[in-house]
């Protein structure tokens, strides 16, 4: 019983279900959520269900941005040693999350996975160092909000190019609102990563 209770897949930690993905390290995170007349309760982090499940990271940094409907804000990263992990959310509103293998090695390299992430089902998405990430947003006024294993660092940041073709991400929006820096970023076959799969 105790093993079918911490099967690999799907282990439930007291406040937390962690989903694995395609992506092996890449997780959905679904947070028990205490609802009542009032509204509703949950731990957004919580250090020691983290550590629990394998997430034994610190952060050091917070992150919030607001978006209207269409915008795209992607494909991120920063550089070793810079290098960020991110545990991200949806406050209020709702985005297509990507998140893309920049690993030299990684058996998926370069392959993403996405997943929806919104104010309604409050699932959150760990993003290891060595992954380019970004979003869509899918609703107005989205609040998108994530914790960050380094601090911001702005010479060592790169991006890879949103709708490269090689990358076949199918973000079901044909002119997003990027920013001019987002728009110029590289395609992938042009990016000479720094990360080593280990
Ligand atoms: C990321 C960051 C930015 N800034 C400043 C730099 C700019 O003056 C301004 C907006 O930055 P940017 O246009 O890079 O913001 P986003 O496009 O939302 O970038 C983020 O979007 C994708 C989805 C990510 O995963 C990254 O965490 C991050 O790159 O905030 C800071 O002061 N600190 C920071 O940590």
């Amino acid at each position: 019983m105790l093993t079918f209770l911490f099967s690999t897949v799907d282990m439930y930690i007291r406040a937390m279900k962690i989903i694995e993905t395609p992506i092996p390290g890449l997780l959905e995170i679904e947070p028990t959520i205490f609802g009542d007349d009032r509204g509703y309760f949950y731990e957004s982090y919580n250090k020691d269900a983290f550590h629990k499940a394998g997430i034994t990271v610190e952060f050091v940094q917070d992150n919030q941005s607001l978006s209207s409907k269409g915008v795209l804000r992607g494909l991120h990263f920063q550089n070793p040693p810079h290098a960020q992990g991110k545990l991200v959310r949806v406050i209020a509103g709702a985005v297509l999350d990507v998140a893309l293998d920049i690993r030299v090695g990684s058996p998926t390299y370069g392959q993403h996975h996405k997943v929806e992430l919104t104010g309604e089902n409050k699932k959150m998405f760990w993003v290891p160092p060595g992954f380019a990430h970004g979003f869509l947003t899918l609703k107005d006024d989205t609040i998108f909000a994530y914790k960050c294993t380094a601090l911001y660092n702005k010479e060592s940041e790169g991006a890879v190019l949103w709708n490269d073709p090689q990358l076949n991400i199918n973000w079901n929006i044909d002119s997003p609102l990027v920013s001019e820096k987002d728009q110029e970023a590289p395609a992938f076959d042009k990016l000479k990563s720094q990360f080593q799969f280990i």
